[in-house]
């Protein structure tokens, strides 16, 4: 409520992987919507990743919860985009960074899927856990240009699209036991490429703390609120610009995904390229 994050009118994407989050966000969102009359567009939108045995069951998923919000949905695939699925990327580059490739691939397929829905807001469910282990991994990487921005309930850049995690402040624990008890339907399984993410370090490590003093999760959110990034430090953002290759907005002359793709056209075998 704070955070005054909609307006009546908005047309807002609910990112929705169907799980347990994004369900609940979905799900809330439409109820207080309707009875407090905000006046929101909702929409899902969801990413396939092309992921077999992960993505394409939790889809499934967004499928019926389409059908049981009644939102429209619209679905964007790397394949789509990218002309590479998950799976073929971690063929080529095997389980050790292939999140660091979907992480950029989602970043951008959520903003072209947004454009394409004439939205301009993108909600995802990020949660409390979610928001403390990327403080916790942007110190272990010394990433302080993050750090400043990832405890953030909405984010915009000039020419970005407005993005919001309205459940920042909500506990996983909390999440689970509101989708248990609203029988919400979603898929509970883990992405069968995360284990050997750097994430799940700084997720195991969160828990232990949790454990041993259960207000861990948010002193961390509100340590990362209070940093103050030094105007230099914030200075290394680099204005928008347009990338050469594919023309999607970039810091940088052409955009990281671009720089990714062309990592793995190269090391492609020439027989499958252009397959
Ligand atoms: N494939 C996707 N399509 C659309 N949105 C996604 C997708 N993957 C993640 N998101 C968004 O990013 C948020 C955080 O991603 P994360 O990887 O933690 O999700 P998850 O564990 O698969 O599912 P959830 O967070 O919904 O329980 C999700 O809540 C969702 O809003």
């Amino acid at each position: 409520m704070d955070a005054q994050l909609f307006k009546a009118g908005d047309r807002v994407a609910i990112g929705a992987s169907g799980g347990k989050d994004s369900t609940v966000l979905a799900y809330v969102m439409k109820v207080l919507n309707e009875r407090y009359q905000y006046g929101l567009e909702l929409f899902l939108l969801s990413i396939d990743e092309g992921i077999t045995g992960y993505r394409d069951d939790s889809l499934e998923t967004v499928k019926r919860n389409k059908e049981q919000y009644q939102m429209p949905l619209k679905i964007l695939s790397y394949e789509e985009l990218y002309g590479w699925t998950m799976d073929a990327v971690v063929a080529q580059i095997g389980k050790k960074n292939n999140c660091t490739f979907c992480g950029v691939f989602r970043r951008q397929a959520l903003d072209r899927g947004a454009m394409s829905l004439g939205v301009d807001h993108i909600v995802t469910g990020h949660n409390a856990d979610d928001i403390a282990e990327t403080v916790l991994m942007n110190i272990m990487r010394g990433d302080i240009a993050r750090l400043g921005r990832c405890t953030a309930i909405c984010t915009q850049g000039e020419d970005t699209i407005k993005r919001s995690k309205p459940f920042k402040y909500a506990y996983e624990k909390e999440i689970v036991m509101y989708a248990y008890f609203k029988k919400l339907d979603y898929f509970s399984t883990e992405c069968i490429y995360s284990p050997d993410a750097y994430r799940g370090h700084a997720r195991a490590f969160l828990k232990d703390l949790e454990a041993a003093r259960p207000s861990a999760i948010i002193d961390i959110i509100h340590s990362g609120e209070a940093f103050e990034v030094r105007e230099e430090v914030k200075a290394g953002q680099k204005a928008q610009q347009t990338c050469v290759r594919c023309g999607y907005m970039s810091s940088n002359a052409v955009c990281k995904a671009c720089v990714l793709l062309e990592g793995l056209e190269r090391g492609r075998p020439k027989a499958e390229i252009g397959d």
